[in-house]
């Protein structure tokens, strides 16, 4: 396997989730191994640049539970509303990691929520809500996808990675929890949600607007890790 290359055990082979992640392969790459993954992984990425992004990404984090409150209301079966309500806790707990870094800078709460929101932030959430409230579950969690899953691969890249430094990385803390368990499962949940819902929602007939969505938000990822570089 390539170093740093390691696409994880997401999704089925022959599924939705890998078809769409084939579909997307150049901007599914620009986004899990973004210069910025690179700087986390070494550590050498500047704490300005961190710091802008950790503060949007608890932003963002409030809108993408919105997104997956959105799932839950589309829903197709009570199974898949309980696994939608446990991806909002999941979320809510992910928000943890990110206060306790701000608490470390200084910021409680009530000043990272008085941030104003960057147009990477905006475009990105409300992109999403907007795939979920136009179309059906599928669209949803083909909008979604690239947020959970992806994170699950950036987090299996990083630990593959010979350059990655392990003792004294500063962001040891972000990898650990995207590389958790909890997390890892998660994400394979996500990844095999999508296939479920490629059988059910006639996922082969769709695959070119699934495509178009799915690209979009692996995208708008990139884009997300791009407004930390650029405001350091
Ligand atoms: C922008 C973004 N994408 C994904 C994740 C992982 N939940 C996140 N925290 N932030």
């Amino acid at each position: 396997m390539p170093v740093g290359r390691d696409p994880g055990d997401f999704g089925a082979e022959g599924g939705l989730f890998r078809q769409l992640r084939a579909a997307s392969a150049g901007a599914w790459e620009a986004y899990v191994w973004h210069p910025f993954v690179q700087g986390l992984t070494d550590g050498t990425l500047p704490l300005p640049a961190f710091r802008h992004y950790l503060i949007q990404d608890y932003l963002f984090l409030i809108h993408f539970a919105r997104a997956e409150a959105l799932a839950v209301f589309k829903a197709e079966s009570l199974a898949a509303m309980r696994e939608k309500a446990a991806a909002i806790t999941a979320i809510l707990a992910e928000t943890e990691l990110h206060l306790r870094y701000c608490a470390e800078w200084g910021l409680d709460e009530a000043a990272v929520r008085a941030v104003p929101e960057t147009a990477e932030t905006v475009s990105y959430t409300r992109y999403v809500i907007d795939r979920g409230l136009a179309g059906d579950i599928l669209d949803l969690e083909v909008a979604l996808a690239p947020c959970t899953v992806g994170y699950g691969e950036v987090a299996r890249r990083i630990l593959a990675d010979p350059r990655r430094r392990a003792a004294g990385n500063p962001y040891q803390s972000w990898i650990d929890m995207y590389a958790s368990a909890d997390y890892q499962a998660l994400a394979r949940g996500a990844a095999a949600r999508i296939d479920a819902l490629g059988e059910s929602h006639g996922g082969t007939a769709r695959l070119a607007s699934l495509s178009a969505t799915f690209g979009e938000a692996a995208r708008l990822e990139a884009a997300f890790w791009q407004q930390g570089l650029d405001a350091a």
